[in-house]
């Protein structure tokens, strides 16, 4: 029963968001470099969004062994201190592609349908029992060789891009599998029932189509209301 239950998860591997078209672009290297631009302003209201998230969780999770576990997410995506975590990471990852800080952090260039994406993930954390929320992480399952793969594109097929920027991904090769092998033996341990267990791949489905509507849109391209740039 556990052992298909694991199988279900990682069967969401196939509708990851490393077979949309744009990221399968991304790592044939055919992006141009506005549209790399356009796919790292907007994934960084993903990246600004993450720590609420998993406040929520925390804040809807009653037990303290947990919550030491999960804060420490909350730690590598906000930093310690004044220019560290991995938010600061994505601006200059930002800077390295040719936008400013500012331009990220003002959102200008976030797409509506990229905003309403991210804003469901972390209603979903708000609204949802805890373990569920949990389960809907586990894309981090298939992260690591997701960013491998595009770790590689990126230096190999853009050379205009400043190696530096790169240690974000290079950050989350080490902090993803640690995170997905938590978030797994904890989803593991308390879906028992075959309700809990299909919530939890119902989550984890939920999540794909998060990730995936954020690249329908960033694919899309600039059609905000007009006047939303000014
Ligand atoms: O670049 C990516 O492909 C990618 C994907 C995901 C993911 O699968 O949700 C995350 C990240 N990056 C990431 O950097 C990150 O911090 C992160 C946190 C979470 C989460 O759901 O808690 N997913 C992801």
């Amino acid at each position: 029963m556990t052992e298909e239950f694991i199988a279900r998860l990682r069967a969401q591997g196939s509708r990851y968001h490393d077979q949309h078209p744009f990221h399968r672009r991304m790592d044939a290297g055919e992006l141009t470099r506005e549209e790399l631009q356009r796919w790292v302003a907007n994934r960084f209201y993903y990246q600004k969004c993450i720590p609420l998230k998993d406040a929520a969780i925390m804040a809807n999770c009653d037990e303290v062994a947990v919550r030491r576990e999960w804060v420490q997410r909350i730690l590598d995506h906000d930093g310690t201190v004044e220019g560290t975590g991995g938010i600061e990471s994505w601006l200059r990852l930002g800077e390295a592609l040719g936008v400013s800080r500012d331009e990220l952090v003002s959102e200008r260039r976030v797409l509506p349908a990229v905003r309403y994406a991210v804003d469901a993930y972390v209603n979903f954390a708000r609204s949802k029992p805890w373990v569920e929320a949990v389960a809907s992480s586990l894309t981090e399952l298939f992260g690591p060789a997701a960013i491998r793969v595009r770790l590689e594109a990126l230096e190999r097929h853009y050379p205009w891009i400043d190696r530096a920027g790169l240690e974000y991904f290079r950050a989350r090769l080490v902090q993803a599998p640690r995170d997905a092998q938590y978030a797994l033996d904890l989803t593991v341990a308390r879906c028992r029932t075959r309700e809990q267990q299909d919530a939890a791949v119902a989550a984890l489905r939920f999540k794909t189509e998060v990730l995936w509507a954020q690249l329908d849109a960033i694919e899309r391209g600039d059609t905000q209301p007009a006047g939303a740039l000014t």
